[in-house]
C-alpha cells in the first residue's frame, strides 16, 4: 500500500486471517471475561481497523491481494470488503493521521430487545472493557470499547439512551475537565473545615449553621456556602440548615481512629503551596518544595516546630495499615525481626504482638531511637525489642535475623541510594532470610490513580523520591541479590513485597 505506514499491510493481513478462521464463539473467546453465552445475542460480523494513507484504492488493491472482495468502497475513506469463502468481512478506515494498532472485533446484535441489549452492554463492561465512544450510524447504533481486545457493538436502530449511558452526557468532557481543574478548591475546602474544627463540633449530633458559625468564629452565610459545597462532595449530610457528619467527614475528627484532620491541613496548607512548584520541578528537576520555600522539607521542619508537629500528625494518619502487615508475613514461631528505618517502632510492635515468640530490633537514625524505645514499651513488647542507632547507608545493619522489614523507605530514595540500602541489608541476611518491603507500588495489572498521585507528590515534596512499579521493585531487588517472590495487598493500594536472598 503506497502511502501507508509500515505495518498497515500486516495489520490488514492479520485481520483477514482472523476473520477467515473465527466464528462468533472464537471471537468472543478473544475478549477476556466475556461470557460465551453472549453468542445468543451477538454475531461476530467483521473486524474493523484503521490504516494511515491517502488513497482508498491502495486498500482496495491490498484487500484484493489477500482474497477479499470489496463490496462497498462508497465513502471517501472507508472500505468494506467480504473475505472470500466466509460470511464475515473487514472494514478499513483510511486516515490521514496516525492509525491505531491492530483491529477491533465488531459484533452485531441479533436481537433488538432493549432490555437484552442493555444486558449485553453491562456484561461487556463487567468483563472489564472500557467505553471508547460511540455514535449513531444511519439507522443503527455503534458502541466502541477498549480492552485487551478492542470491541465494537453494532445495534439495530437508534438508541439514544444506551448511547448516552455508554458515552456519558454531551458535556462529559468539559465537566470532567472542570472537575480536574477545580480539584484544588476541594482540597482547600476540606482543609478549611479541618482548620475550623467543624467535624469535632458534630460528634454529638447535627448542628445548625448559626451554631457552627458561633462556635468556630466564622461568618454564618459564608460558612453555609462552604458546608453546602462539602455536603455535595459527601463530607456532610445536610438536612435543611442542619449539618451532620458522613463516614467520610468523620475522618476529620481529631479523635477518630486514624484521624485524617492533620493530613487535610497539611495537604491543604504546606504541601498545597509546594505544589505550585510542580511545573518548575518537571522542567528543571529538584524538589518543588525547596523551590517554593527555599529549604528542603526536613530543614523546614527542623526550623518550624509547629509544622513538624503537623507533619507527625499527618504521618500518623497514614499508619493504621501497618497493623495489618503482620498477617501478610509468614512469621516464624521463633526468631528475630529487624525493621530497618523502623521509625517509632510501631510496625515492629505490631509484628512482635502477632508473634509472641519473636524478638525484634528497630534500626534507625540516632534522633529517632528514643521514640522507638518509648512506643515499643507502650505497646508492651519492650522486653523483646532493642533499638539500635545507625545509618543504613554507612553502618552495618544488625545481622543474622530471620525477617527484615523496609517500610516506606524505598520511595524516599533514587535507585542508586536504594541499591546501597539493599546491599547493606542483603549483607546482613543469612541464607533463607526474608525481606519485606512495604510500599505503594504502581500496579500495571490494577490501574489506580492513587500510587500515581503519590508518585507526583514525592516528586514535589522530596528531593529524589518516587513510587515504583512492581517491575521496577523486582529489578531493583534482583540487581542487589534479592528475588521478589510475592506481592500482597494492603488497603489504600499499599502492598507488602516479599523477597528472599538469591543464592
Ligand atoms: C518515611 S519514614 C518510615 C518509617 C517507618 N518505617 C514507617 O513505615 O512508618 C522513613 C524512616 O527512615 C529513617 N531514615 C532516614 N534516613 C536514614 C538513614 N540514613 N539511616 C537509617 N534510617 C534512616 C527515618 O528516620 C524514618 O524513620
Amino acid at each position: 500500500m503506497p502511502g501507508t505506514v509500515t505495518g498497515a499491510r500486516r495489520a490488514l493481513a492479520d485481520a483477514v486471517r482472523f476473520v477467515r478462521g473465527a466464528g462468533t464463539a472464537e471471537a468472543l473467546a478473544r475478549v477476556p471475561g466475556a461470557p460465551a453465552g453472549l453468542a445468543r445475542h451477538l454475531e461476530f460480523t467483521h473486524a474493523a481497523l484503521a490504516v494511515t494513507g491517502d488513497d482508498v484504492r491502495d486498500v482496495v488493491d491490498a484487500l484484493a491481494g489477500l482474497g477479499g472482495a470489496v463490496h462497498d468502497p462508497g465513502e471517501a475513506h472507508v472500505v468494506r470488503g467480504r473475505v472470500e469463502g466466509c460470511p464475515r468481512g473487514v472494514e478499513v478506515a483510511v486516515l490521514p493521521g496516525p492509525a491505531a494498532d491492530g483491529h477491533r472485533l465488531v459484533f452485531t446484535a441479533t436481537t433488538d430487545d432493549d432490555v437484552l441489549l442493555r444486558g449485553v452492554h453491562a456484561t461487556l463492561l463487567d468483563a472489564g472493557l472500557r467505553p471508547d465512544g460511540g455514535d449513531h450510524d444511519g439507522d443503527a447504533t455503534s458502541l466502541r470499547f477498549r480492552g485487551p481486545t478492542d470491541v465494537e457493538l453494532r445495534l439495530p436502530g437508534r438508541r439514544p439512551a444506551l448511547l448516552t449511558r455508554h458515552t456519558g452526557p454531551p458535556d462529559r468532557p468539559q465537566r470532567a475537565m472542570l472537575d480536574l481543574m477545580t480539584g484544588a478548591w476541594r482540597t482547600r475546602a476540606v482543609a478549611a473545615v479541618a482548620e475550623l474544627g467543624v467535624a469535632d463540633l458534630l460528634v454529638d449530633g447535627p448542628r445548625t449553621t448559626a451554631d457552627l458559625a458561633a462556635r468556630t468564629g466564622a461568618l454564618e452565610s459564608r460558612l453555609h456556602r462552604l458546608l453546602a459545597f462539602l455536603a455535595a462532595l459527601g463530607v456532610f449530610h445536610r438536612d435543611g440548615d442542619r449539618w451532620s457528619l458522613t463516614d467520610v467527614g468523620a475522618m476529620l475528627r481529631r479523635d477518630a481512629e486514624g484521624s485524617q484532620r492533620d493530613l487535610a491541613r497539611i495537604y491543604g496548607g504546606l504541601f498545597y503551596h509546594s505544589f505550585t512548584g510542580l511545573e518548575h520541578t518537571v522542567r528543571a528537576g529538584g524538589s518543588a518544595f525547596e523551590h517554593v520555600y527555599g529549604v528542603r522539607p526536613f530543614e523546614h521542619f527542623a526550623a518550624n516546630p509547629a509544622d513538624a508537629r503537623l507533619f507527625e500528625g499527618a504521618m500518623a494518619a497514614g499508619t493504621s495499615f501497618l497493623d495489618l502487615v503482620p498477617r501478610l508475613l509468614d512469621l516464624p514461631e521463633r526468631g528475630t525481626v529487624v525493621d530497618v528505618g523502623g521509625g517509632d517502632g510501631r510496625l515492629l510492635g505490631a509484628v512482635l504482638g502477632a508473634g509472641p515468640g519473636l524478638r525484634g530490633i528497630v534500626f534507625d537514625r540516632p534522633h529517632v531511637v528514643a521514640a522507638g524505645r518509648r512506643v515499643l514499651d507502650e505497646l508492651g513488647c519492650g522486653d523483646r525489642a532493642e533499638v539500635v542507632a545507625g545509618d543504613f547507608f554507612h553502618d552495618p545493619v544488625p545481622a543474622g535475623a530471620d525477617l527484615y522489614l523496609l517500610s516506606r523507605i524505598m520511595h524516599d530514595w533514587a535507585d542508586e541510594r536504594c541499591a546501597v540500602i539493599l546491599r547493606n541489608v542483603r549483607a546482613a541476611m543469612p541464607r533463607g532470610a526474608v525481606l519485606a518491603l512495604v510500599e505503594r507500588p504502581i500496579r500495571e495489572d490494577r490501574p489506580s490513580p492513587l500510587p500515581l498521585a503519590f508518585n507526583v507528590h514525592m516528586m514535589v515534596n522530596t528531593v529524589e523520591g518516587g513510587e515504583r512499579t512492581t517491575e521496577q521493585h523486582r529489578d531493583l531487588l534482583a540487581a542487589n541479590g534479592l528475588t521478589l517472590e510475592d506481592v500482597r495487598d494492603l488497603p489504600l493500594d499499599m502492598a507488602v513485597l516479599v523477597a528472599r536472598a538469591t543464592g
